[in-house]
């Protein structure tokens, strides 16, 4: 690097920005006269080439800046790594060719609005990540820029010294991406701005008012393109959208754990993630005990002989006809608001009842059903208002008449008086009546229409024969319609509901009183979106009421298959209106020694699925270990000692359920006694343990080293065997190994034997 023509020209160019960064940090720091004392040393003190006037200039300006206390700590972060790249541009128009340097965020000069670090997300740094060397262009505000890419350049700068810098261009593979792979595994996830391929920044960058569908071989980097797309949209949209109103769906909360750590350096922290469980629980406040698809899954695992129903239900209750369904409850629900008799008070009649029942059936049709009930309420108590007095001054007017005609007309005195009497009390009574009725006319009037929480709806559809009866109609044969009814009423009675069953509760809640303004997220992100039933997907569309989805999954890796999408073309023709659907086929993650081995599962799926490509990376074979010879323990015992001596970092010792893995813990756990962590849902994972879990909670995470063990439970030539044995194959980074009696146990007999190792 050091004989490099440009080396001191990259060296000072560092220099400079570390000293602006420097000085923009001590401005928002340090009282005026200090700063101009310090910036006046700064310049004393370095020695530049190229010390111009304008360098002093750009210190100057650097306090005229006014930052927050966020993006004073983003930049006190930044200068250990200013920017990872640049590029040689000239823009059409333009008389020469311009320097950028790129990095995580943008730095300008304020006077000149020069950019001394340009925003890895705006719209010219696309010419990095898209563009090849040569002629390209680029769009920005609906333009479109021509020009031309002399050099791009790609730099190592650690703790804000500069290490190494290299160009690229079509021909040089991209090293920093390899060097950025070979790295190990942390349990978190990585931030990659400087490494983002070509197909994933498409995925990035569409077109951010579209609804966006990815299928993503495993370790393709969904979850964390999908977090980068979050953080592109935040910076472009940044003037009309917040980070609150985006929704970010985990499968469960320690992945959201392990994501949540790269979100502050993406800016997208702010951003509410959340399982869809937890969502659920907020917006609806059901009461509940929700047995989760995990409980299901692990039932079918462990074999507890009542899973073929549940999982039939499961798979009804999360059918696109689920919705019909409920559709027909909701028409028998609204039948029940027609309310048409005429609102009166005393004999007269305030609101007539066909116009009551026109606003909830036509005027307010586009509310939820009960804010047309309240709206109805508050149009009810305005007419009560205004015809009260019409009607005051009728009855005034009337014995007022009467009273007149008393006055004048009867000559008898005591007769008279008699009758005057009657007649003012007589109006005082009915005037009193009149108030009395109109104060609570409406009251009693909104009696006649239904009042039911969402748990009695929800309750009711089940435990109301004949509502039952209608709702489900023809839809369904007698056997699932008993299988329904049973399985849900046997639940409700332990005031349980299954994970399926929110996705009806969001809906109705959606339908009959609508989402609380803080809950509506404008903009939601879907990790792991395989996972999710159709009904789930169909209840977040109709509660949030946007298009602005970005669901990315694989199907390969759908364990619930007995609910999940079985394909994405519901989604795409369906539910959204021409969402942009791209696919992420190279796979980052893991070696090509590995993922031959998992890919061939692939052919043994029903779905045709296309093998995912890894970047070329070779590590070792994998290998099996039989357990049927005494000491096995030993053995690998020694094995994660070597590895560990190598420069391992973290390993994973995966079981198909959590039974297996309660299992494998009391197993090895006198083999390790210090450091081995059975992990459940709920747990945080330790740094420094070996990690013991059920393939279902290793989705989206990864390891250097994973070993699957079998103790008590083998995998079978079924679908659903062999997405969990894919998802599992798929976590390591460097090495996987097998544990159990027989390699047949993991299926390897279907694998071709020159891929790994006896
Ligand atoms: N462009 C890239 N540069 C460097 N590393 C990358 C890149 N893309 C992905 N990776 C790395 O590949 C690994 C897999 O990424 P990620 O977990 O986002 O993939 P995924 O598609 O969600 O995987 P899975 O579906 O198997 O859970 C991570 O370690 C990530 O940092």
């Amino acid at each position: 690097m050091k004989n490099h023509p440009d080396y001191q020209e990259e060296l000072d160019r560092l220099t400079f920005t570390k000293a602006y960064m420097d000085s923009v940090i001590a401005a928002q720091e340090t009282d005026q006269e200090t700063l101009k004392q310090r910036q006046q040393e700064t310049v004393e003190a370095l020695d530049f080439k190229d010390s111009s006037l304008k360098y002093q200039d750009m210190l100057a300006h650097s306090n005229f800046m006014k930052m927050s206390k966020e993006q004073l700590e983003n930049l006190r972060k930044l200068r250990k790594k200013p920017y990872f790249a640049r590029i040689n541009y000239h823009r059409k128009e333009k008389p020469e060719e311009e320097i950028f340097y790129i990095g995580k965020v943008s730095l300008f000069d304020r006077e000149t609005q020069q950019p001394i670090i340009l925003d890895w997300r705006s719209p010219l740094a696309n010419v990095y990540y898209e563009g090849r060397l040569g002629d390209v262009s680029y769009e920005a505000h609906g333009d479109t820029y021509e020009g031309n890419v002399s050099l791009k350049r790609q730099y190592t700068i650690e703790d804000g010294e500069l290490q190494d810098f290299r160009d690229i261009d079509i021909t040089t593979k991209d090293d920093l991406l390899q060097e950025s792979l070979s790295q190990n595994a942390d349990h978190r996830l990585n931030e990659i701005v400087s490494t983002i391929q070509e197909e994933q920044n498409r995925v990035i960058r569409a077109d951010l008012r579209k609804p966006i569908i990815v299928q993503g071989a495993a370790g393709s980097g969904k979850t964390t393109i999908a977090l980068h797309r979050v953080s592109y949209f935040l910076y472009t949209l940044k003037d009309i959208f917040h980070p609150e109103e985006m929704l970010i769906l985990a499968p469960n909360r320690l992945f959201i754990d392990y994501m949540k750590e790269v979100l502050p350096e993406l800016g997208v922290d702010k951003a509410r993630s959340t399982t869809y469980i937890d969502f659920v629980k907020l917006v609806t406040n059901h009461p509940f005990h929700v047995r989760t698809q995990h409980e299901t899954l692990m039932n079918v695992l462990e074999n507890d002989g009542e899973e073929d129903t549940k999982l039939e239900v499961a798979s009804l209750k999360g059918s696109a006809s689920f919705q019909t369904i409920l559709n027909q409850y909701v028409n028998v629900i609204k039948k029940e608001f027609f309310v048409d008799e005429d609102l009166t008070i005393g004999d007269f009649r305030v609101v007539n009842g066909k116009k009551i029942k026109r606003m909830f059936v036509d005027d307010y049709a586009y509310l939820p059903i009960y804010k047309r009930k309240e709206k109805i309420r508050q149009v009810l108590m305005s007419d009560v208002r205004r015809k009260k007095k019409v009607i005051v001054e009728k009855l005034t007017k009337k014995y007022d008449d009467e009273l007149d005609k008393a006055l004048y007309g009867i000559k008898d005195a005591d007769k008279r008086k008699r009758r005057v009497s009657f007649l003012l009390d007589k109006k005082e009574e009915k005037l009193r009546e009149v108030e009395k009725e109109a104060k609570k006319a409406v009251s009693t009037y909104m009696k006649k229409f239904p009042n039911y929480n969402l748990s009695q709806y929800f309750k009711r559809m089940y435990k109301d024969e004949a509502i039952f009866e209608k709702v489900v109609d023809s839809s369904l044969t007698k056997t699932q319609k008993d299988k329904l009814l049973h399985h849900t009423i046997t639940n409700l009675k332990r005031k349980t509901i299954d994970a399926e069953d929110l996705a009806s509760l969001l809906y109705l809640q959606a339908i009959l009183y609508g989402i609380e303004s803080d809950f509506k997220a404008k903009k939601v992100v879907m990790d792991e979106a395989q996972d999710y039933s159709v009904m789930e997907f169909v209840s977040l569309r109709r509660s949030l009421n946007t298009e602005l989805f970005t669901i990315v999954g694989d199907l390969a890796q759908g364990i619930y298959h007995y609910r999940g999408l079985p394909s994405w073309d519901i989604l795409q023709k369906k539910l959204f209106t021409s969402p942009n659907y791209l696919t992420l086929q190279k796979t980052y993650r893991t070696t090509i020694d590995i993922m031959s081995v998992a890919n061939e599962l692939l052919d043994h799926m029903t779905e045709p699925l296309p093998k995912a490509e890894p970047v070329v990376r070779h590590g070792e074979k994998p290998v099996f270990f039989s357990t049927k010879q005494k000491g096995w323990e030993m053995q690998l015992v020694e094995r994660y000692q070597s590895l560990h001596s190598k420069g391992m970092n973290t390993f994973a010792f995966i079981g198909k359920s959590k039974q297996e893995c309660q299992l494998i813990y009391d197993h090895l756990q006198p083999f390790f006694p210090n450091n081995i962590q059975l992990l459940g849902e709920e747990d945080e994972m330790e740094s420094d343990q070996i990690i013991i879990l059920p393939i279902y909670l290793s989705k989206g995470l990864e390891f250097d080293c994973v070993s699957l063990v079998s103790i008590d439970e083998v995998y079978h030539y079924n679908e659903l065997d062999m997405k969990l044995l894919y998802v599992a194959m798929t976590r390591p980074l460097h090495c996987l190994s097998f544990y159990g009696e027989h390699s047949s146990d993991f299926l390897l007999d279907y694998i071709e034997d020159t891929k790994y190792m006896k």
